[in-house]
């Protein structure tokens, strides 16, 4: 499997996603403020992916720090602030830093700093681990549930599967989210073709995912993003599954910016359409997808591809990263602990043990 990313030696790995197809390159740092600028420019990238990278960057952080134990807090307040600036849609982000600082809240006044700097070495590892595990965990309850609402055509075929984004290894560091559920199918024969939408503007659909597909030798074809509603309307698309970025407590969620049309055109032709993500992607605080602050990019992004300007470049744009479907269009939350349907007020609590 592609490793996405690692941190050994003190030194964080990562794969730099922006370059994918065009060079495979591999990067090393021991440096926070460049681990942040990785978050940040989507080097590092996907829900999962981001919570990983952040509690590294926080290691990376404390790993450099110099000063005296009383010099120690305020440190880490404005750290744990840069990390958390970094991207304000993925809640894997502030899951991860909640972790450490709730490490910190715990030991910081009965253990040295090299004892507490250890503990938190241990708990980002941990965030890491998880997530692998999490994904072999949906992917089993993604499959499961496929199996009882697409029964009726898998008596009689295989499956044609539409994704949007990369919800893959290089997002999520296991098997993936919604790509993981889409693996699992695949080897247990349900699978005929991926679709893959395209997702403008940085095509994580045509370049990564496509290129875990074709890796994994798992059929597929990518389309524009503005096309699935007509392959449903013309039956060449059976389902649909995306991954999160976050849930609020009603399943409304954020995804990549597309995946409210997709979900809206499949619910009006009657398609199930599931989103797979862990529980660490479920902000069980906000009561709704109102609540979710939705990242902005830079306008070059759409004015350029690759590089190549593609707009006047005093074109106004309008660069929102993610949108929010509404939890009615959704046929399912599949989580690391099991499928959730039908209420989700109700059945996200009680993933919290509310
Ligand atoms: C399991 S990854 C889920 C999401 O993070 C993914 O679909 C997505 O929207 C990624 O956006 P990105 O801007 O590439 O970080």
């Amino acid at each position: 499997m592609i490793d996405a990313i690692s941190f050994s030696n003190d030194t964080l790995h990562y794969l730099d996603q922006r370059y994918l197809l065009l060079r495979e390159e591999y990067v090393s740092t021991k440096s926070h403020q460049e681990a942040i600028e990785a978050i940040k420019t989507l080097a590092v990238r996907g829900a999962p992916l981001i919570g990983v990278a952040a509690a590294y960057t926080i290691i990376l952080g404390i790993n450099s720090f110099k000063g005296s134990k009383e010099e120690f807090p305020l440190f880490f307040k404005t750290l744990i602030a840069d990390v958390e600036a970094s991207r304000p849609t993925a809640v894997n982000l502030f899951f991860a830093s909640a972790r450490l600082k709730q490490v910190y809240d715990d030991n910081f006044a009965t253990d040295t700093i090299d004892v507490l700097f250890a503990k938190m070495n241990e708990a980002a590892k941990k965030i890491h681990l998880d997530e692998i595990a999490n994904c072999d965990l949906m992917s089993r309850h993604g499959v499961d549930q496929i199996k009882i609402d697409l029964a009726d055509i898998l008596k009689k075929r295989k499956l044609n599967v539409l994704t949007h984004c990369n919800t893959g290894t290089l997002a999520c560091c296991g098997t993936g989210s919604a790509l993981g559920v889409i693996r699992l199918a695949w080897q247990e024969g349900l699978i005929e073709r991926v679709i893959t939408s395209e997702s403008r503007p940085l095509l994580q659909g045509l370049r990564l995912t496509a290129w875990e597909l074709q890796h994994d030798g798992i059929p597929f074809v990518s389309i524009s993003d503005s096309s699935s509603a007509f392959l449903m309307q013309r039956g060449m698309i059976d389902f649909g599954i995306v991954g999160a970025d976050r849930i609020a407590a009603n399943g409304d969620t954020a995804n990549k910016i597309g995946t409210c049309a997709h979900a809206i055109s499949a619910y009006h032709h009657n398609l199930p359409f599931y989103i797979a993500a862990p529980v660490s992607t479920i902000d069980i605080t906000i009561p709704d997808g109102t609540h979710i602050p939705i990242e902005e990019r830079n306008a070059d992004e759409l004015r350029t591809i690759f590089g190549t300007q593609v707009a006047m470049p005093d074109t106004p744009v309008l660069n929102y990263a993610f949108d929010v479907t509404p939890g009615k269009f959704l046929r399912g939350i599949i989580t690391d602990k099991k499928a959730v349907v039908g209420n989700y007020v109700e059945e996200l609590k009680t993933l919290f043990g509310q």
